[in-house]
């Protein structure tokens, strides 16, 4: 039995943004908590994902808004070290301080080291110092051990140390001669941000026959586009078959699929996440330990006796994006201390009811792509009556005051029987902030006809709403 010390009423496992996320809201609800993290409090996104590669990006889509406006010039190419350096400040010199500080101050215990379950409500935390400590919870354990990046079983790519996203984030010596493997969302952005930081042979090889394959067609076609303009190489249709590095840091070769060869300085593998439930004691309470934990609308795993173990963010699989994982941890917080203290833990705020209808997601790149809902292809498959509306965003004045040649395209998916929107897609450059508009009109299924008095401000480029309503017919 753990001393009376190491008894909590919630223990997250995982201090990611959705772990800290459902400790903060479990502590408002007035239950004590535990937090264990074995790296660094932030998680990915905080020192590998969203914040360094958005650092690495933005000066990338400023490039490209004054290349696009006549009257500005750049100077030069973009500084490296001066990008570089802003993204270690980003990243707070990968120093979690900050974050522990945050932690302690919701307040919840703080504990370093790698969590695993050891039995019902019970957890062992293995600290640095190689000591094993017992904790129990009396409410609930949440997983909220995020995700790895996972490395395709090519003949010696895992022999050469290819670079996944930590090292891409944390670049400091950008590659000149770059091999991306996978066209996803971090394959593109991570091409785009390092190929404009000097890896100016940067290839891309992708599987299938687009980019962002999981979004509407017509975004990877803006992407590949703006991408060969730049001297990007992207080749659809081939992967790598062999990997060779006969020096550790010395340069790499890679055959692809259609006997061709290439010579590179690093090789990006980008080809998707390993959910990182693998060793955390799953087995101890008979569940499968590989693959996402299933939860229910209110993240408690299925298939466990007395429903005290939650699991949010990558570890349940959902959707794999920060603010989707946030947003479960707040339905899980609330949830657990509601069932703690016998409230009513069915209040409209307590179940995950966003992630099913398509999440909303920007990608970074120049164009930014947002989407939010489903795509033609999704509700055509879920049976919906479906009408399409697009429209090119460059014929918005909005868009042409923004830019010369703007380019950028919007499409809606329209629920035909209840005229309300499925999905909407958005691809310009600085679209990211009309993509909550969308958001809000999916979320609340907006009846096209109220929305049609959501009158947009002239000229902004918002005033795509207007454009496509007119196109439906409104
Ligand atoms: C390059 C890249 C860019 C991205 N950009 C965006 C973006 O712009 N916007 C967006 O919304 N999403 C983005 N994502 C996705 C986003 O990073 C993830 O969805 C998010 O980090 C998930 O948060 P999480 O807390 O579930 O997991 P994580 O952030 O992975 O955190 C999990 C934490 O748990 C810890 N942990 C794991 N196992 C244990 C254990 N047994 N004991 C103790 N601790 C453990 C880990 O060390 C880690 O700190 C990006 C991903 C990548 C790879
Ligand atoms: N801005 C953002 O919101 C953002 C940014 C980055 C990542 N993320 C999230 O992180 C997650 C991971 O992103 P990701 O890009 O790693 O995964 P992904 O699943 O989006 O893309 C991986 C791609 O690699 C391809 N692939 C797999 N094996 C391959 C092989 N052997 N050869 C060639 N191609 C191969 C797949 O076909 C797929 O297109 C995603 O769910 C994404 O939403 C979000």
């Amino acid at each position: 039995m753990a001393d009376e010390a190491d008894v909590f009423d919630v223990i997250v496992i995982g201090a990611g943004p959705v772990g800290e996320t459902a400790a903060g809201r479990a502590v408002r609800g007035g239950l004590t908590a535990a937090v264990i993290e074995e790296r660094l409090a932030g998680g990915e996104c905080a020192y590998y994902a969203c914040i360094p590669s958005k650092a690495l990006l933005r000066p990338v889509g400023l490039a490209g808004e004054v290349r696009r406006l006549p009257g500005l010039e750049l100077r030069g190419p973009i500084d490296t070290g001066a990008v570089t350096a802003r993204r270690d400040e980003a990243v707070s010199h990968f120093d979690d301080a900050g974050q522990v500080q945050w932690i302690e101050r919701v307040p919840a215990t703080f504990f370093r080291g790698r969590g695993r379950l050891a039995g019902p409500l019970a957890v062992e935390v293995a600290g640095p110092d190689a000591g094993v400590r017992a904790l129990r919870a009396r409410q609930a354990v949440v997983i909220a051990t995020g995700s790895d990046p996972l490395i395709p079983d090519v003949p010696g790519l895992h022999e050469a140390r290819p670079w996944t996203n930590r090292e891409a984030t944390s670049v400091r010596e950008v590659p000149r001669r770059l091999v991306v493997i996978g066209g996803g969302v971090v394959g593109c952005e991570m091409a785009q941000a390092l190929h404009a930081l000097g890896s100016h042979e940067t290839t891309m090889l992708v599987r299938g026959e687009r980019l962002i394959s999981r979004t509407e067609p017509f975004a990877g076609d803006f992407l590949v586009r703006s991408f060969r303009e730049a001297g990007i190489d992207v080749r659809f249709g081939r992967t790598a078959v062999c990997v060779e590095r006969p020096v550790p840091g010395g340069p790499a070769t890679v055959d692809i699929d259609d006997g061709s060869r290439i010579e590179a300085d690093e090789i990006l593998v980008a080809t998707g996440r390993r959910i990182n439930v693998c060793d955390i004691g799953l087995e101890t309470i008979d569940l499968k330990p590989n693959g996402p934990i299933e939860v229910d609308a209110s993240m408690r795993a299925t298939g466990v006796p007395e429903g005290w173990l939650y699991a949010i963010g990558d570890a349940n699989g959902r959707n794999l994006l920060t603010h989707m994982g946030k947003y479960q941890a707040r339905v899980c917080g609330d949830v657990i201390a509601a069932r703690a203290q016998g409230r009513p833990d069915d209040l409209p705020g307590m179940r995950d009811t966003a992630d099913d209808q398509g999440a909303p997601q920007v990608i970074f790149t120049d164009p930014q792509v947002c989407t939010v809902g489903r795509t033609e292809v999704q509700a055509r498959a879920a049976g919906f009556a479906v009408r399409i509306v697009e429209y090119d965003m460059g014929e918005v004045e909005g868009a042409y005051l923004q830019a010369e040649g703007y380019p950028g395209r919007a499409k809606a998916v329209v629920d035909e029987d209840r005229r309300v929107l499925l999905g909407v897609t958005f691809v310009g450059p600085a679209v990211v902030d009309l993509l909550h508009s969308a958001t809000v009109a999916v979320a609340a299924e907006v009846p096209l006809d109220r929305l049609w008095h959501a009158v947009p401000s002239f000229p902004t480029v918002s005033e795509i709403w207007l454009k496509l309503l007119e196109e439906y017919g409104l």
